[in-house]
């Protein structure tokens, strides 16, 4: 049987995810309809509010920033429906961390996104063998400005001729600083289960025409480096384009012909 899907937003990444679940891109998955905050000119599915979705869906899935996560999480596992998070930096606050294990009886996911190697990073933590952890993301740098910057920080980012250093610290301040550019941190985190052996660099690049994620892991089981060149969304900057992709096989694995490489 299908699995039966909603689709929580219709921007850059939920708008892709809806339209190829439409056009039945994913084997063992169809579209139910989409939850949006502000209806779209050509939505790729019905329209529903979030309790018709519950009524209709049985895995839904979130394309529409943290603050959703935190508004949905509940309503959607305790109805036993399967939830993909895409906005995986939520699961790093403090309002949902610690009760991800009470959490159900819905399943909840989240994608790998605009990164990967999270699998072979996973194996190796499940050694015991990660001693460090290393994240460093390189973006446009005017994609990097946020509101609660000073007028001269952002000055700092918009105008160097040369890279910046825009954030240096731990996963949970960096998802919760940067919500909509560094979630794949918090896949990160929450692959290898730890917040405090990961460690995240944030650059703004004024010459960078894709989004570098470069990530490090060393311990006795091995050391692992992965180079991610993404190109980023033409409409959203911040995104990489990859990440609707990501969350479609994310979805495809929780199908009844699930891809054969997990
Ligand atoms: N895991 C990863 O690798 C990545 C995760 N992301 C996450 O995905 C999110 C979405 O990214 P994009 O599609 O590029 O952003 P976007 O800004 O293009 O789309 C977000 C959409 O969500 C909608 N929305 C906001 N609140 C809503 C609500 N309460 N109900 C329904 N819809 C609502 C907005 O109206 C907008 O259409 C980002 O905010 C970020 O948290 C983004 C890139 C990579
Ligand atoms: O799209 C990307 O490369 C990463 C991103 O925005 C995020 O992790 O939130």
């Amino acid at each position: 049987m299908n699995r039966r899907v909603a689709v929580v937003g219709h921007g850059v990444i939920g708008a892709r995810v809806a339209e190829e679940l439409a056009r039945g891109g994913v084997d063992g998955a169809e579209l139910v309809g989409i939850v949006v905050r502000h209806a779209p000119d050509t939505p790729a599915g019905p329209l529903l509010t979030l309790e018709q979705a519950l009524d209709a869906a049985d895995l839904v899935v979130e394309c529409a920033g943290q603050p959703v996560v935190h508004e949905i999480v509940d309503a959607v596992l305790s109805r036993g429906s399967d939830l993909v998070v895409t906005s995986v930096g939520a699961l790093l606050d403090d309002r949902l961390g610690p009760r991800l294990g009470s959490l159900g009886p819905g399943r909840l996911l989240a994608t790998h996104g605009a990164v990967g190697g999270l699998d072979l990073l996973a194996s190796a933590a499940r050694s015991g063998g990660l001693d460090t952890v290393h994240v460093r993301t390189t973006k446009k740098a005017p994609a990097l400005v946020r509101d609660w910057m000073s007028a001269a920080e952002a000055e700092r980012i918009t105008q160097s001729p040369e890279p910046v250093t825009v954030f240096s610290g731990g996963p949970s301040e960096a998802a919760r600083l940067f919500p909509d550019s560094l979630n794949v941190v918090a896949a990160l985190a929450t692959a290898v289960g730890s917040t405090d052996r990961v460690t995240v660099e944030l650059v703004g690049d004024p010459s960078a025409t894709r989004t570098t994620h470069e990530i490090t892991a060393s311990g006795d089981i091995g050391d692992y480096s992965f180079v991610i060149r993404n190109t980023p969304s033409a409409q959203n900057p911040r995104t990489s384009a990859v990440t609707a992709w990501s969350v479609l096989q994310t979805i495809a694995s929780l199908t009844g012909r699930a891809p054969l490489i997990a």
